[in-house]
């Protein structure tokens, strides 16, 4: 679906923030790209709807250049962007009017631009704010309405860049389950993350280190791969639990326990015993 090809691209102070990244992101599948700060994940990001062209190589989406000025509009059809601070995003006054402003741009017809402006509500089941000021609701509901403005356009692939890194943990997950909804419905999404926690989920993870992809695989190599720590990534708290429960030879097995929260307990107990 998209194709990088010997991407690089360097900030105008000369801050290379991409050096030679080949990529195929398939459709339907959930990318996960992770890297510490500065890592060039957010640059990457941008390459994928044309914000950022590159320099040297090439972004194609479905067959266009993505970095050809008159092809931008089609490409932005196709791969729609949230960010991390969902309030640099809102255009309208209230949520109904933020959502109508990208079909507006289209210049689709008023009853399609109701039609997926409703659609749009109800797949964040936030129709109930439809006339309130996006600026008044709460972080992890501004981002779900950043993220319907984005479902307006009915783009094929989603990016997320960092979308919850300014959110507490609960309304974070509540993002990511609509994340994982839209994917299962057949969105290809592309999720930007320095927190490993969040990628258990994805079909293949990305590790960016200084602009290059140092990294590539399924998740449950990925995790709990040796080198993370180098790259100055933590790795998953259960995946640190079982390092420390092999370190240290523990035996522990479902068997010994009665039920969930006896399992937990029995775990928090060897836990604290190493
Ligand atoms: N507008 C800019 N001007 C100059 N340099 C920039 C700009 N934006 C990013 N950079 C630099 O480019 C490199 C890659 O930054 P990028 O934001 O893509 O990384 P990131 O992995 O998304 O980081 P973070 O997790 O902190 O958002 C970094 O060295 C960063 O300082």
């Amino acid at each position: 679906m998209i194709r990088l090809e010997n991407v690089s691209y360097c900030y105008p102070d000369g801050t290379p923030a991409l050096t030679n990244i080949n990529l195929t992101i398939r459709k339907g599948e959930y990318l996960g790209i992770i890297g510490r700060n500065g890592s060039g994940k957010s640059t990457l990001a941008l390459h994928l709807n044309g914000l950022r062209r590159p320099q040297k190589g090439k972004v194609i989406v479905k067959g266009i250049d993505a970095g050809d000025f008159s092809k931008l509009q089609e490409v932005r059809k196709i791969v729609g962007i949230v960010f991390q601070n969902p309030e640099t995003q809102f255009i309208g006054r209230t949520v109904e009017e933020d959502l109508a402003f990208g079909p507006e741009n289209l210049c689709l017809p008023p009853t399609e631009i109701r039609k997926r402006v409703d659609r749009a509500l109800a797949e964040i089941k936030l129709e109930k704010y439809r006339h309130h000021s996006p600026k008044s609701l709460s972080g992890g509901q501004g981002q779900c309405v950043a993220l319907a403005g984005v479902l307006t356009m009915e783009p094929e692939c989603l990016v997320f860049d960092e979308v919850t890194s300014m959110l507490d943990p609960d309304s974070g997950e509540t993002v990511l389950r609509r994340i994982k909804k839209l994917h299962e419905k057949g969105k290809t999404i592309v999720y930007t993350t320095h927190n490993l926690e969040e990628l258990h989920v994805a079909d293949r993870i990305l590790v960016m280190d200084r602009g290059r992809i140092v990294l590539e695989g399924e998740p449950e190599n990925v995790l709990s791969d040796p080198s993370l720590k180098d790259l100055g990534l933590t790795p998953p708290s259960l995946i640190e639990l079982a390092e420390q429960l092999k370190k240290h030879e523990i035996e522990i097995s479902w068997e010994n326990t009665s039920s969930p929260s006896s399992f937990a307990e029995e775990l928090c107990r060897l836990f604290l015993k190493t």
